[in-house]
């Protein structure tokens, strides 16, 4: 249970700072978010788990998040049990090997500007590309027999949690200036500084009471 906790909370929460700290230094994606979610759900009630699958650009901006910072950088060891080649590389039996995802995920021979905050290409270049560990281009949550088994729980909590923000509240920085985005690196890829932003409610008063 321990284990759950210490690999779900900080990834998670890490994800959607990084996610919402990119929106806010690119407020023309931010924008198209805020269309998507007023023309799926409209102004007249809070997002519902019901309406994530509509939510496709809000899914390419979470790849793209997720591309971009993955939260778990050099994601974790795994020890060859036998001696192996790996892409012409002798590995012997024993060998720790780490997959450096931030490198591979910024690779520029497998996406075009890769420093760029682009969630379009996951809906044009990259369509069919998924962060479920099918597509090694993108493995935020790593591939094989000891992927993440917490992906699905991230991922809809993640969107979830994304979605109703950026419905319910006009996002701003305290200073109205760019967000810094320097990284903390350690276990989990985390922001240097923490995220202030002011939320405005942007829905009428009556429909927060049920949060
Ligand atoms: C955005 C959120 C998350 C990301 C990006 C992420 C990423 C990863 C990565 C890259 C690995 C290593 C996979 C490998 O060894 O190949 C991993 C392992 C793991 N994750 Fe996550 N994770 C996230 C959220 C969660 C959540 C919410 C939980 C639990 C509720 C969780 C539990 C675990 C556990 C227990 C492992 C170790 C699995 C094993 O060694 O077999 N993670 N995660």
């Amino acid at each position: 249970m321990v284990t759950l906790i210490l690999a779900g909370s900080d990834s998670t929460a890490g994800t959607l700072a990084w996610a919402l700290s990119l929106l806010l230094n690119n407020r023309e994606i931010l924008k198209k978010a805020t269309n998507e979610l007023d023309t799926e759900i409209g102004s007249k009630r809070m997002v519902d788990v019901s309406d994530l699958k509509k939510l496709k650009y809000l899914e390419s901006i979470i790849k793209e998040t997720l591309r971009l910072y993955p939260a778990a950088p050099l994601s974790l060891l795994h020890e060859s049990m036998e001696n192996c080649t790996l892409s012409g590389y002798h590995v012997a039996s024993g060998t720790r090997l780490l997959t450096n995802l931030s490198k591979l995920q910024r690779d520029p021979s497998l996406y075009a500007n890769p420093l760029e905050f682009c969630p379009e290409r996951f809906l044009t270049t990259h369509k069919e590309v998924d962060v479920k560990g099918q597509h090694f281009e993108l493995i935020p949550f790593g591939a094989g027999r000891r992927i993440c088994p917490g992906i699905s729980f991230s991922l809809q909590a993640t969107k979830l949690t994304l979605a109703t923000l950026l419905h319910g509240f006009d996002i701003v920085t305290i200073d109205g200036g760019p967000v810094d985005m320097a990284e903390q690196i350690g276990f989990t890829n985390i922001r240097a500084s923490p995220l202030q932003v002011i939320l405005t409610p942007r829905l009428t008063s009556h429909i927060y009471d049920k949060i």
